[in-house]
């Protein structure tokens, strides 16, 4: 079984504080007050039921301790974040499956609503679901030439929700967010910042997490309260969508994810998955 530890120590020489779950690391830098957060969820970072209740739990604990900014990253090679778990969705057992998609939605309202600025740095593939999560951030800086970057859920024979939809199109625009998910287009980190999905790209990690912190030392000298209440206002109008949605939005979900069709097309995806060479089925589906 899976040993689950939490551990909050700090360095003395490096002035940070360690956050350590099984499957996220978390490092404050006492004098900026930054956390770098580090997703190590091999092989993929898929998001499954656990992994989404250990994201909650820690955005919850760096808004206790008042961070002033995050840095989300990847621990792996080449991989962001795979998406949603497809396991959770295929033949799914319906209570896992309520719970999850439940567990889902608050993890996007936490990442959504952070009282302190968010940055992404995308350093491997970051496909749908992977994708809503850099989306979820306030920045996104994407590293090197050999990721993609997009929403692939057309060609799993499924569609993105309301609010998953709504913020992409704060994003990038309703037009561009509507040729994206239709298609399902796997952008390249160029084409990924001429539409805007990314603000910055870099050639490596270490760059991007300084013009991560670039990015979020602006906010040095702005009020946290004028930042969170310029930020809800922004953002509102999807977040109290979900909010006024949220069963309607998980007993439509459940039903139709359970429904013949979705689970044949599901079924034919991971087939693909195991059947083509590593990294083919992202560049395939260009
Ligand atoms: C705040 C958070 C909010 C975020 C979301 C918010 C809202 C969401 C609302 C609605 C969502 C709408 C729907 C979203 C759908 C999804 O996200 S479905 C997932 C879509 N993802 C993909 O299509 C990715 C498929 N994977 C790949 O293309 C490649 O695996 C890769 C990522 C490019 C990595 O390639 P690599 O060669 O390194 O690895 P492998 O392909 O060999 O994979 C290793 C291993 O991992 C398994 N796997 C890969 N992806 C997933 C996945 N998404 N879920 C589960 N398992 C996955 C793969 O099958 C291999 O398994 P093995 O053969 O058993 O080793």
């Amino acid at each position: 079984m899976l040993r689950r530890y939490i551990s909050y120590t700090t360095n003395k020489f490096t002035n940070c504080r360690h956050v350590s779950q099984s499957m996220l690391q978390s490092t404050v830098d006492e004098k900026s007050g930054i956390a770098t957060v580090t997703m190590n969820k091999p092989p993929v970072n898929s998001l499954n039921l656990e992994f989404l209740e250990e994201i909650i739990t820690l955005l919850n604990k760096l808004q206790k301790d008042k961070v002033r900014g995050m840095i989300l990253t990847s621990g792996l090679q080449k991989v962001f974040c795979a998406g949603l778990d497809i396991k959770e969705l295929y033949k799914p057992n319906p209570d896992r499956l309520t719970k999850f998609w439940t567990t889902l939605q608050d993890t996007w309202l936490s990442l959504y609503t952070t009282s302190f600025p968010t940055v992404s740095v995308i350093n491997g593939h970051s496909p749908a679901g992977g994708c809503m999560l850099a989306m979820s951030c306030d920045y996104r800086v994407m590293v090197g030439q050999n990721y993609r970057i997009g929403f692939n859920e057309a060609k799993l024979g499924i569609f993105a929700p309301k609010w998953f939809q709504n913020t992409i199109i704060a994003v990038i625009g309703q037009r561009k967010a509507e040729v994206s998910l239709t298609t399902g287009k796997m952008y390249t980190t160029d084409e990924a910042l001429q539409i805007g999905l990314v603000d910055e790209t870099c050639a490596d990690a270490d760059s991007a997490l300084k013009k991560g912190t670039h990015f979020l030392n602006n906010f040095q000298n702005i009020s946290p309260w004028a930042y969170k209440m310029t930020k809800d206002i922004n953002r509102q109008s999807t977040i109290q969508w979900l909010i006024d949605n949220k069963q309607k939005d998980v007993d439509f979900t459940v039903e139709y994810m359970q429904s013949p069709g979705v689970q044949k097309n599901l079924e034919l995806y991971l087939q693909s998955l195991k059947s083509l060479p590593p990294l083919k089925l992202i560049s395939e589906i260009n």
